[in-house]
């Protein structure tokens, strides 16, 4: 089922019903606590004025309008006041928590997906990018269920009820703004529309500006060593500059949208004011009361009015962000098959006439490629750069599949197979999968378990036997952001750990030697040499020669023609 805004939100709204409930409903209440205080104070304006206001007499069911001296109306009203207050805190907070709950459940499906993309999808241009920076989004989505749905709900709520109490007061009055009122949502509505156009247009020349930035971040070191440091400067101030171009040009619209609203708002009270003046019931004076009461009733729902009368651009941004995050959602995924445990009784893995392309290549990168490596075998495959050796291990992992033809696990298709299951079969040597994590522990091992540690410890030692004990990694030395503080060959050496304490049957290994010192090969060449009884080996490199002993060669190169 496609993933939608409302869904999204029905969904969640599921699971918070208690919180939802307790919260709209502390809105109702302290709303209607907003709407008795300016009627208080009417009743308070008799009390000291000595009018009595028929109008006012509609209200009698309310506690303070029968308060029958000065100090029982005061304790009413404080009683009010303080109740209103509580009210509100806890509407105010139920809210905030509804928006965190939602965006926390968003923002952990949306890291679950994207550790679930396929690997073609996410290198594909913007997504990954886009993956490194939405937070921007949930903000706007937070935005969209407080403001935009929660005190919407609220607002709109507040203001029928204090269109309904002025109706009661004087109904041609209540016209009256109303005619105002829908008269401004169209002329808001109309700068809305320009302010959702340029918002977008900033939104993307911003997203531009950071993959730049980002871009150039991580080529740093060929930025400095060609000395590009001018001309990126002098591409980065253009995009700067288009950007506050944008960004003046939506901050004139906002601002007039800012200022519209409370013109808009006052224009009402003068309205109101000049009907008052023209209306015979205002002239005597006991009408002060009920006057005085729709001012204050209007006056305090002024703010509100104003929040109603501009909560379009929340929708808008909000339905911007949505669109985004749902794109996002709805990427193919992997592991949506579901989960078959494949015995590790040794079965071949066959390609049969497959062929295989980049999305974006124009030439295939196989187009018949044949091959049986066989189970518990030592297979060597070769050849020069270029001729698809990366491409074979990510075929195997199925992180790409063939465009034809099929690859299987004995009889099973990979087709039919969950990427989590081939993957529970296989473990990589090779600098493409680098390692990561703040130590050598996190970068070799992933679970915490005691045993798995001094197994790690064990390994490590084994594997750094030969070598200089000054130089030994230990576990809690930290690597850096992704290897940065290793060099090559400690590199490899925790590649070979790393795969090692996994334990899975099958075993592929880039340029197996490559790096390594002399005395951490011979070490690599003993174990691998024990493996060879137990495990099936897939060893890849540029060249034929290997100093362990293989079962079958195979020439890519030649496969590949
Ligand atoms: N993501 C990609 N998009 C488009 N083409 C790609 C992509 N990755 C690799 N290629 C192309 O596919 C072909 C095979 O690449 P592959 O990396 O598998 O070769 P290789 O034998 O591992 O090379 P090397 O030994 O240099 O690492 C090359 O022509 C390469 O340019």
């Amino acid at each position: 089922m496609r993933t939608t805004k409302w869904r999204l939100i029905k969904g969640f709204a599921k699971g918070q019903k208690a919180l939802l409930t307790i919260t709209l409903l502390l809105g109702f209440t302290y709303n209607l606590f907003t709407i008795l205080i300016p009627i208080s104070i009417g009743k308070f304006y008799e009390f000291a004025f000595g009018f009595s206001s028929h109008r006012l007499k509609a209200f009698g069911f309310i506690p303070f309008m029968d308060t029958e001296d000065h100090i029982s109306f005061l304790v009413v009203f404080f009683t009010l006041v303080i109740f209103r207050f509580g009210f509100e805190y806890g509407n105010r907070y139920g809210m905030s928590l509804v928006g965190e709950r939602f965006v926390k459940s968003l923002r952990e499906r949306l890291f679950d997906c994207q550790m679930q993309i396929a690997l073609p999808v996410y290198s594909e241009k913007g997504i990954g990018k886009y993956l490194l920076r939405f937070s921007g989004d949930l903000k706007s989505i937070q935005n969209y269920l407080k403001q935009g749905l929660m005190r919407f709900v609220q607002d709109v709520t507040l203001l029928s009820i204090v269109f309904m109490v002025i109706t009661a007061i004087d109904a041609l009055m209540a016209l009256l703004i109303l005619g105002v009122l829908v008269l401004a949502s169209f002329i808001l509505w109309l700068i809305n529309k320009v302010i959702y156009k340029q918002s977008l247009e900033r939104r993307n020349l911003r997203s531009g500006m950071l993959s730049f930035v980002n871009t150039r971040l991580r080529a740093m070191i060929s930025l400095k060593a060609f000395n590009k440091n001018t001309p990126e400067n002098k591409r980065y101030h253009k995009r700067s500059t288009s950007l506050y171009q944008i960004g003046r040009k939506y901050a004139n619209t906002l601002a007039l949208m800012q200022a519209s609203v409370p013109a808009i708002t006052y224009t009402l009270l003068g309205v109101i004011m000049v009907y008052v003046l023209n209306s015979p019931t205002y002239q005597k004076n006991h009408g002060g009361s009920t006057l005085l009461v729709v001012i204050l009733l209007i006056l305090s729902i002024l703010p509100v009015l104003r929040r109603v009368l501009r909560v379009s651009i929340v929708w808008k941004l909000g339905n911007i962000s949505f669109d985004k995050l749902i794109q996002v959602f709805e990427l193919p995924k992997e592991n949506e098959l579901p989960f078959q445990e494949l015995s590790r009784e040794k079965d071949p893995i066959i390609f049969e006439n497959v062929q295989f392309s980049y999305n974006n290549a124009p030439k295939s990168v196989f187009r018949n490629l044949n091959l049986v490596i066989q189970p518990g075998n030592t297979t060597l495959l070769f050849g020069p750069s270029g001729c698809g050796k990366s491409t074979i291990i990510k075929l195997l992992l199925k992180t790409v599949s063939p465009g034809k033809g099929r690859l299987k696990i004995g009889e099973i298709p990979y087709t039919v197979l969950s990427e989590k299951a081939i993957r529970k079969r296989i473990a990589v040597v090779s600098n493409d999968y680098p390692l990561y994590g703040r130590d050598v522990y996190e970068a070799i091992v992933y679970s915490r378990s005691k045993e798995r540690k001094i197994r790690a410890s064990k390994l490590l030692a084994y594997m750094q036997y030969f070598e200089n004990p000054k130089d030994h990694l230990q576990l809690h030395d930290r690597i850096g952001d992704l290897g940065s503080n290793l060099n090559s060959g400690q590199s490899k050496l925790l590649q070979y750990c790393r795969a090692f304490l996994t334990d899975k049957p099958i075993l592929i290994i880039e340029e197996p030697f490559k790096s390594l010192s002399c005395r951490t090969r011979s070490r690599v060449l003993d174990k691998l040499k024990d493996l060879q009884n137990e495990k099936t080996i897939i060893l890849i490199s540029h060249s034929q020669k290997t100093q362990l002993k293989t079962d079958q060669t195979i020439n890519l190169a030649a496969q590949v023609q």
